[in-house]
């Protein structure tokens, strides 16, 4: 299978998805990038520190000048304006220029905050994804969406900021945890919804393989999960429209993420968020009944929640006022209008939105 993916903007290439087994091949998506007079600052977190810094920075110390290194507490909590300061004030005691260059060694929280701070360091200096967890690999760290929350509402801050390479190095994998494997898979499963039937059932047809990780079809669903983000992301990198579509489940996920402070994850919200919406889709009768219980059963199998005990309905549908899909005060919902096809749908009103928490807690 092909490793590699070109994305491009405005139909020139702007960057490529590497997709390995190991770290052997880092060096050289550095060739175009002249990093010798150049320093590189090694964003990471403090679990991912413990396992790969040290063979990442070493092979870096071969590619720049001076290669630094900054690390932050693990977890969504640290995904936040704090941070960023912080990194800035190690950013300017090491004298980075805009000629100098961030990577973001982790999963999707080190990477949405590297990629924050490349963007406003200076005014945006160079970035480049290297994603650990399986939810950064297929879907946070491709296409340019950075940013940071704020009182705990998702993503307020942010800024597109495209990187100059995402390196994927597959071995990772093996140390990431059961919890945190299976929340990727809840953004894998958000594909093949809103983009490929075909891709829907193949997941449901490779549950086991998935659920024991077997290492081609954890190749499988990171190639083709890059590819289908690479496809909306070059169409609308701005999310103008087509890239909503890509919200599939979040605007009650990141409402539920945030009623949560963050103790259900953000893949497992997801998983949530996309049976609320396919709710609404069967009661808008774009979709048969039978398709809920089908998307449940691969959710549960795939180990992600398909029900809450208890949730404060008011709070959460409050925290939608600030979707990011929000337009003239009326929320641009993604909605199915077939399993594989997403919709945009501006009828969603707060009954609806109650409804669907209700068939949540059912
Ligand atoms: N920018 C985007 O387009 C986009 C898309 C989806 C999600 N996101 C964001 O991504 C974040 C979630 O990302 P996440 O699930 O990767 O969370 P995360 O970054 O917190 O990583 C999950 C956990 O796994 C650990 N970890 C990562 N790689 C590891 C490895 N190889 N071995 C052992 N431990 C490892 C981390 O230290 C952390 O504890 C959320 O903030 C979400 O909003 C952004
Ligand atoms: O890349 C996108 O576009 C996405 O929407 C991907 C989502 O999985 C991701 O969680 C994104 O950060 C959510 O959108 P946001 O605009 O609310 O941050
Ligand atoms: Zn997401």
């Amino acid at each position: 299978m092909n490793n590699r993916i070109t994305v491009k903007e405005n139909n020139l290439p702007i960057y490529e998805i590497w997709i390995e087994d190991s770290y052997e091949q880092l060096v050289s998506i550095f060739e175009p990038f002249h990093m010798k007079e150049y320093k590189i600052c090694i964003v990471t977190d403090s679990n991912v520190e413990k396992f790969y810094l040290q063979e990442v920075k070493k092979l870096l110390q071969g590619v720049a000048g001076k290669v630094v290194h900054y690390t932050m507490p693990a977890g969504e909590e640290s995904k936040n304006l704090n941070t960023v300061q912080r990194l800035y004030e190690f950013l300017i005691k090491e004298h980075f220029d805009r000629k100098d260059m961030l990577i973001a060694l982790g999963g999707g929280v080190v990477g949405d905050l590297t990629g924050y701070t490349a963007a406003t360091f200076l005014r945006g200096i160079r970035f480049v994804q290297m994603p650990t967890s399986l939810l950064a690999m297929v879907d946070s760290s491709v296409g340019g969406k950075t940013g940071v929350d704020f009182l705990e509402y998702k993503n307020m801050i942010g800024a597109f900021h495209q990187p100059k390479a995402v390196y994927i190095n597959l071995s990772v994998l093996n140390t990431l945890t059961k919890e945190h494997y299976f929340n990727g898979l809840g953004e894998v499963v958000k594909y093949g919804m809103i983009q490929s039937l075909e891709f829907y059932h193949w997941l449901i047809n490779h549950v086991e393989t998935l659920q024991q990780k077997e290492p081609s079809a954890l190749r499988e669903i990171v190639y083709k999960s890059c590819t289908f983000k690479q496809e909306i992301v070059e169409e609308d990198p701005h999310e103008l429209n087509i890239r909503a579509y890509l919200n599939f489940g979040h605007t009650l996920g990141h409402a539920i993420e945030k009623w949560s402070k963050f103790s259900i994850l953000h893949g497992e919200c997801v998983a949530l968020g996309m049976i609320a919406a396919t709710y609404l889709s069967v009661k808008r009768g774009f979709i048969e009944e039978k398709e809920l219980d089908i998307l449940k059963d691969l959710l549960d199998q795939l180990q992600l929640p398909i029900q809450l005990n208890e949730i404060s309905k008011d709070e959460v549908v409050l925290a939608t006022k600030n979707d990011k899909k929000m337009d003239a005060g009326t929320i641009q919902f993604v909605l199915l209008k077939q399993i594989g096809e997403a919709v945009l749908d501006r009828s969603v009103t707060e009954q609806d939105m109650i409804e669907a928490l209700e068939y949540l807690m059912r």
